[in-house]
């Protein structure tokens, strides 16, 4: 006779919802592999079975599991084109990450922070920064992504802000534009030794500001065009950030953002390995409205 997880897994690929919710009543494991290593919740996206998945997901199951092959949930149902199915797991991802940011914070105020970024050390290649754990802060392949980020803010020339420096790649770009200032925030001592080796620090038109954003405000003006990009924070972080574009951005001015901010480690372990193949990347873009008056 199968066991509870078995039929837990076929109810879930027949999209059969009573029969799901009586199984996790009865006390069936939400988190059963099967002998091919996928997961009741990867079976249900992978037939775009929403109610069941909604279901799974209410009852615990883990959203960012990956199959043998590295697979999760979210990503069998975008590749069969199971929409609502992806909705509601990519939901539940972003929810985690607010509520894994939200705990990060407070532990990192009671001075627990042993995965402070900013204190590791860095590497430098050619074609990427990585961080001590050796994982990628940024990478030569996003060059495209910066440059039309960059051609974005700058649309309007005039005074530019960047946050967040990295390979500086949305700061070479934003040099082609020739804006009438160009203010640079970097938090990393390594990488703003870099810049300095760089001879970012000679540029007529360059600003650079070391230290984290949310410690310099103060020193920073109003701006035509302004570029988000950090690394090591949540996307409570960012919006923290949005909070202060009223005051930061000039009327007309525009604001981008890298949309790809991935703070938390259990996060980047669930979605690593599909993160960057999506074939379409949004590019964020907002105007500050113009007051009229
Ligand atoms: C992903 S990289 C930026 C890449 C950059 N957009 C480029 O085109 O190369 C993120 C950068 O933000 C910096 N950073 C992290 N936290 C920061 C903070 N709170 N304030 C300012 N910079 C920060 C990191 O040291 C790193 O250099």
């Amino acid at each position: 006779m199968a066991n509870s997880g078995e039929s837990l897994c076929e109810a879930a690929r027949e999209g059969d919802v009573e029969k799901a919710i009586s199984l996790i009543d009865s006390g069936a494991d939400v988190t059963y592999f099967d002998k091919e290593g996928l997961t009741p919740l990867m079976h249900a996206a992978n037939h775009g079975h929403s109610q069941v998945i909604k279901a799974l997901l209410d009852a615990g199951a883990p959203w960012n599991a990956l199959s043998p092959s590295n697979v999760s949930a979210g990503d069998f149902a975008m590749e069969n084109g199971h929409q609502a199915a992806f909705d509601l797991l990519l939901n539940t991802g972003i929810q985690a990450e607010l509520i894994l940011g939200t705990i990060a914070r407070k532990e990192n105020a009671k001075g627990k922070s042993d995965s402070d970024y900013l204190a590791d050390r860095v590497n430098f290649s050619e074609d990427k920064v990585m961080d001590s754990k050796s994982k990628a802060v940024m990478m030569a392949w996003e060059k495209p992504l910066m440059e039309a980020h960059a051609k974005a803010i700058c649309s309007k020339g005039g005074d530019m802000l960047n946050i967040g420096f990295g390979m500086g790649l949305v700061d070479t770009a934003i040099q082609q534009y020739a804006p009438t200032s160009h203010t640079i925030v970097e938090a990393h001592p390594e990488v703003y030794n870099r810049m300095l080796h760089a001879g970012w620090g000679e540029k007529v038109n360059v600003k650079i500001i070391f230290g984290r954003w949310q410690d310099v405000l103060s020193q920073l003006g109003s701006f035509d065009g302004i570029f988000f990009d950090t690394y090591g924070e949540y996307y409570e972080d960012m919006r923290e950030f949005h909070q202060h574009l009223p005051q930061l951005l000039k009327p007309g001015g525009i604001y981008s953002f890298f949309n790809g901010l991935c703070g938390g480690e259990e996060i980047w372990e669930g979605v690593k390995h599909k993160y960057w193949q999506l074939d379409t990347y949004y590019l964020p873009v907002c105007q500050c409205i113009e007051d009229t008056e």
